[in-house]
């Protein structure tokens, strides 16, 4: 499998805020961003990885600022790091001033998506080769955050988090 690069998988969703997605504020559901982030984020995972893919965990979402009533919302998502059969998949949400168009990087998220067979059984995935600063920043976090992950899912013991404990010690 030859590998790729993160800006093969970019996906950019942008869309309005409306009334049905608000909170008694006038902001848009925490929820509702999630869904939206989740669906930019599967798509970015299948083109890296041209199979179908299912979302294992959110690793991380801050909710930076709050969204308003008619915002335009552009949901960026990028494969940051693949493994054997999973992806570490980054979002960022940006929202652009009515007025004069500027954008300004409201919340992130990072989710892990795995790519399985027609059964459900995980496949391999493409390697990947970042190219940015930013994309090899991710890169070389992308592991430790993968550690965290299944420690947090009790999937690995502790002694086996190397890229944690490094951290630490
Ligand atoms: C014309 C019309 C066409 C229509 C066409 C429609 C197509 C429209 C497509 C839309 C696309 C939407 C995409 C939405 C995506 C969902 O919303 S899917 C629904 C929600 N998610 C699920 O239901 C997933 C349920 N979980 C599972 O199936 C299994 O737990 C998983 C995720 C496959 C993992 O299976 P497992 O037995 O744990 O397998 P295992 O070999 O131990 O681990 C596999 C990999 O997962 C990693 N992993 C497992 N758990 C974790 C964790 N908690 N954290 C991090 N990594 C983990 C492992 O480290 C391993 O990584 P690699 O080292 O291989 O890279």
């Amino acid at each position: 499998m030859n590998p790729k690069h993160p800006s093969e998988s970019l996906t950019i969703l942008t869309d309005l805020v409306l009334p049905s997605e608000t909170n008694p504020l006038n902001n848009l559901f925490g929820g509702e961003l999630l869904a939206r982030m989740d669906r930019a984020a599967s798509i970015a995972a299948r083109r890296h990885s041209r199979r179908i893919v299912v979302t294992a965990s959110v690793n991380h979402v801050a909710f930076n600022r709050a969204i308003s009533l008619g915002s335009v919302v552009t949901v960026e998502a990028k494969v940051s790091r693949s493994f054997k059969s999973s992806m570490e998949v980054f979002i960022d949400v940006w929202v652009e001033d009515r007025e004069s168009g500027n954008r300004t990087k409201a919340n992130e998220a990072i989710y892990t998506f795995v790519a399985v067979d027609d059964t459900g059984r995980p496949v391999e995935v493409p390697a990947i080769v970042p190219e940015t600063e930013l994309e090899i920043q991710r890169f070389e976090a992308a592991l430790r955050r993968k550690q965290l992950s299944l420690l947090l899912a009790g999937k690995i013991k502790p002694s086996d988090a190397t890229e944690l404990k490094a951290l630490f010690l």
